[in-house]
């Protein structure tokens, strides 16, 4: 579960991104996050993973007080927490399989786990046979595949994707999609931020849409509500 309670965020530049948010997100929705540029989505989104931190306000992560959080408690956060970017980053020497297998060896996995969950995962993303290329040998829609595999290989509770169709075209976004809807059907949390018209209004789902640092609408299978 994920709550948040008058949370403001202002940047050291004194541009306030949020301004006020309240929200509840019970484990296993299926959440998307809309909005203009410039409205606050990533900030939304940066703040359940603590790669930002509120100005004021409060956070509950999987009933963890975030403000109580320690430093060196982070990883532990981030373990439940998959990331998936627009634009992938995905390590650029290592492999298909180092790359997802790094997210367990910061855990300290044992190699025989790790070889196992790395192909399980491969398998899922339909890209076993891609293990030994390096990112460059493929093409968008494929490392972004990767990027999924690498951020579900913990079985996160909560998968947070900023933007992932963003580079992609129309055809490799559903794919990317269908596995979202797979990985949510599992009953992890999905919260993406999209400017997708056509996904959101196609896959019903909730829809949270964010203006000025603020949520406006909130509404259980809503549309996407803007032009573009
Ligand atoms: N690290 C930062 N330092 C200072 N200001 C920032 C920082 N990150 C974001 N902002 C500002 O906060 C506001 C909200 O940005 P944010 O990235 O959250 O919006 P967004 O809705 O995700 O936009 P987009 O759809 O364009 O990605 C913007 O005015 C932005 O310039």
């Amino acid at each position: 579960m994920i709550k948040m309670e008058d949370v403001y965020k202002t940047y050291a530049n004194g541009v306030t991104a949020l301004n006020g948010v309240n929200i509840e997100i019970d484990q296993g929705e299926f959440v998307y996050i809309v909005g203009p540029s410039g409205a606050g989505k990533s900030t939304f989104i940066k703040l359940m993973y603590r790669e930002v931190k509120p100005t004021t306000g409060k956070i509950v992560i999987n009933n963890k007080d975030m403000s109580e959080l320690k430093e060196k408690e982070v990883p532990f956060l981030r373990r439940n927490i998959g990331v998936i970017f627009q634009d992938f980053k995905l390590l650029p020497r290592l492999s298909v399989y180092e790359n997802i297998a790094f997210a367990l060896e910061v855990i300290e996995e044992s190699p025989r786990n790790i070889r196992k969950r790395v192909m399980d995962v491969l398998e899922q993303v339909g890209l076993k046979n891609k293990a030994r290329f390096i990112p460059d040998e493929l093409s968008g829609g494929e490392q972004q595949r990767v990027s999924v595999a690498r951020a579900i290989v913990n079985h996160p509770k909560v998968v947070i994707a900023d933007e992932p169709t963003g580079n992609l075209d129309p055809e490799t976004s559903w794919g990317i999609m269908r596995l979202f809807e797979e990985i949510n059907a599992s009953g992890t949390t999905i919260i993406m931020a999209t400017h997708s018209k056509e996904i959101v209004n196609t896959i019903k789902k909730r829809v949270i849409a964010v203006e000025d640092g603020l949520i406006v609408r909130d509404e259980h299978r809503g549309e996407y509500g803007y032009e573009i």
